[in-house]
């Protein structure tokens, strides 16, 4: 369901908009200026009606915070106003708000504005999980990869906890496609991506499509030994999955070679280091014949 702030001093408008708007969505409404910036950043809403005219802190003064705020910037504001006044409606419209509706209410009008913004941010939010994906393989992609590991890395080491980062490579891929053809190659990858998904998935890892024949995790776990034992058998066990590669010049059928770098990050250290360090011990597992799963935990 998605959320709506109300933010306006007069009791009588908050009781108004909340009825009109309360089977639809999740309202919450604050009585100042001052409560509304406080409250966004709990509720994190989806859309926020402002009342320009209010004590102390005046409608266009919350919108200019909200606008200058990276976190809440993105937020629709559809700012209220009094009848006859077209220089607020335009002050507000310059100052980012997305539309105005007046009082007193007309509540159709209301509901259709409010309707309408919430539909734009369905759509919006629709085309950025779209972006974040990899459309052959479904998995989350490298973008999303760089925002969900940076992320991780500082969780990690906000909590002094352990991660483990992944790189994972099939072998002899270029072989694959020019014996079976480009189009047998992407149902391979989906294959291997479905597989990936649910045997890291069981472990709790996200993995992504880093590009090409790659696939990356990244999993926070301080129960080692059970993860490194895990971890030990991802190439065993597509292995069984038994998916033909006659060419290939490591076995019959498609494998994959995999670095695996565990460390519990400090605050001096860079994510992109440890990454790098997955990615040699991948090409450790390939040149050593690939098949194989290389893990290094450093201590
Ligand atoms: N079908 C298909 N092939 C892809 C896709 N992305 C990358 N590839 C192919 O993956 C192959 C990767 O080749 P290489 O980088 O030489 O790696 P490799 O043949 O796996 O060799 P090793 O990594 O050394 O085992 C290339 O032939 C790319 O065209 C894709 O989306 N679909």
């Amino acid at each position: 369901m998605f959320s709506i702030l109300l933010i306006d001093d007069e009791a009588d408008n908050l009781a108004i908009l909340t009825s009109l708007l309360k089977d639809e969505y999740r309202v919450f409404a604050s009585k100042s200026g001052e409560e509304g910036l406080e409250l966004i950043h709990t509720v994190n809403p989806d859309l926020i009606l402002l009342d320009i005219l209010m004590p102390n802190m005046d409608g266009f003064d919350v919108l200019k915070r909200i606008k200058s705020d990276e976190l809440t910037q993105a937020i629709p504001v559809i700012f209220i106003t009094g009848l006859q006044s077209p220089e607020d409606e335009e002050k507000g419209l310059r100052l980012g708000a997305t539309d105005y509706i007046q009082k007193p209410f007309h509540h159709g009008i209301v509901k259709a504005r409010v309707d309408n913004t919430i539909a734009l941010v369905r759509q919006t939010q629709l085309l950025e999980e779209l972006a974040l994906l990899d459309s052959l393989t479904e998995l989350p992609n490298r973008r999303k990869w760089r925002m969900e590991s940076e992320f991780a890395w500082h969780k990690a080491i906000n909590r002094s906890q352990n991660l483990a980062i992944g790189v994972i490579d099939i072998d002899c891929f270029k072989r694959f496609n020019d014996s079976y053809g480009h189009a047998e190659g992407d149902r391979a990858l989906k294959q291997i991506a479905r597989f990936l998904k649910n045997k890291l998935g069981a472990i709790d890892a996200d993995v992504y499509r880093y590009g090409g024949e790659e696939f990356v995790f990244i999993i926070e776990s301080d129960m080692l030994v059970a993860l490194k034992a895990e971890l030990a058998t991802i190439s065993q066990a597509l292995e069984q999955e038994a998916y033909p590669h006659d060419n290939s010049t490591v076995a019959k059928v498609l494998t994959v070679s995999v670095g695996v770098y565990i460390i519990k990050p400090q605050p001096f250290e860079e994510f992109s280091d440890a990454f790098d360090y997955a990615d040699k011990l991948m090409y450790r597992a390939k040149y050593d014949g690939g098949n194989q799963v290389v893990i290094e935990h450093k201590e």
